[in-house]
């Protein structure tokens, strides 16, 4: 069958793009975000919290690596729908499998390769993320196709930390002596996330997305991690309610991303949309407490709404922001000042780096040797 030769990215404000196809061909829908990482395309396209999203990558060259078995965050591509500027001609790595377009077809993600990848952010920018769809091959008439994006589900609202959950618990053992027991809460967690604890001596316990407190007290943890994942963390009620029950067990909380806005709802703090919201590997986050600024990655829509006046009252006792991001002071950390548990809405284990923020899975340790130490910190 020959290729088709051109595709289109319509948005749901009846903007339209041209280009030609990438990866599969056919149809998608999704949310349209922007990412602004120059590298990790890899670990871009596995995170589960891309799920219902069409990623546009600002780099204007992907797939000059290729694609290998050793990056990829999760079993499968998540994102919906993949936007380049130009694909590389000629992978070239010493641990490339494939091409990113092979594996794009191979899985089945439709995609499109377009001159106008800065247009597109500077679009999303100005107007904020919104639905999109790409169509590949001959296109039917573009009111026809605003029509369908228009159709399509809107990302706030979308509950999707259940789709992309394990479905079955798991236990990743720890590397080396075993010091720690951690259930983590599989949101839809990243591969590198268990494993940053595994180095650490934590013997992990992932657990599906809807377990209950008492399926995650059942597993004797020191620690409770909460994940990254996709979706509006105001539909994850459930995440909420088992997280309410593990506080009032009194054991050590660690969140990640939308593990930061768990812990946030849990303590009563509302969370709301960003216009088009941080995605990529260089994000100015700064530790209210030292002044220290971390170059963090991020990939997040939604945050976290506290005050940044100074620590407010919660069920728990006094909390307060913890970090900010420097570009527009978005709350990008929460911690408890009397109780174990602290939270950051960036990413410490990113795998393609930045590592700056890797020491607070060393904290999250601390926490844990200092509740264990203490014996009466448990219910
Ligand atoms: N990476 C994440 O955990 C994302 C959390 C949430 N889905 C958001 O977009 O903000």
């Amino acid at each position: 069958m020959t290729r088709a030769t051109t595709a289109v990215l319509v948005l749901e404000d009846g903007r339209v793009f041209h280009g030609t196809p990438y990866g599969a061909e056919g149809e998608t829908f999704g949310e349209m975000v922007f990412n602004t990482g120059m590298t990790g395309y890899q670990e871009t396209l596995t995170d589960p919290s891309y799920h219902r999203q069409i990623v546009a990558m600002t780099s204007p060259h992907i797939g000059n690596t290729g694609v290998n078995d050793e990056d990829p965050e999760s079993s499968r591509i998540w994102v919906a729908g993949y936007v380049v500027r130009e694909p590389a001609r000629v992978p070239s790595s010493w641990r490339a499998r494939r091409s990113l377009d092979e594996e794009l077809r191979a899985q089945g993600v439709v995609g499109i390769a377009m001159p106008g990848t800065r247009a597109l952010t500077r679009h999303l920018r100005e107007r904020g993320a919104m639905r999109a769809g790409i169509f590949t091959g001959p296109a039917a008439p573009v009111e026809e196709l605003v029509d369908r994006v228009r159709s399509s589900p809107e990302m706030a609202g979308a509950d999707l930390a259940r789709e992309v959950s394990t479905p079955e618990p798991y236990v990743v053992p720890a590397h080396g002596t075993k010091r720690f027991t951690v259930a983590a809460l599989d949101l839809g967690i990243k591969a590198m996330t268990p494993y940053r604890m595994a180095e650490r001596g934590c013997e992990v316990h992932v657990l599906p997305a809807d377990s209950t407190a008492e399926e995650i007290l059942a597993v004797d943890p020191d620690g409770v991690f909460l994940s990254n994942g996709p979706g509006d963390p105001a539909t994850t009620g459930y995440a909420v309610e088992a997280l309410t029950g593990v506080l009032a067990a009194r054991r050590p909380v660690f969140g990640i991303c939308f593990g930061n806005q768990i812990l946030g709802r849990a303590l009563g703090l509302p969370t709301y949309k960003l216009r088009y919201g941080h995605r990529g590997v260089n994000q100015p986050v700064q530790d209210r407490r030292t002044g220290k600024v971390d170059i963090s990655a991020h990939n997040h829509g939604f945050a976290v709404q506290a005050p940044l006046s100074g620590p407010f009252e919660t069920p728990y006792g006094r909390a307060e922001v913890s970090h900010v991001n420097l570009n527009d002071d978005c709350v990008e950390g929460l911690r408890l000042l009397d109780y174990p548990a602290f939270s950051v809405q960036y990413h410490p284990e990113a795998a393609a780096g930045p590592h700056d923020a890797a020491g607070l899975f060393d904290e999250f340790c601390a926490l844990m040797a200092g509740a264990t130490a203490k014996g009466g910190e448990r219910a």
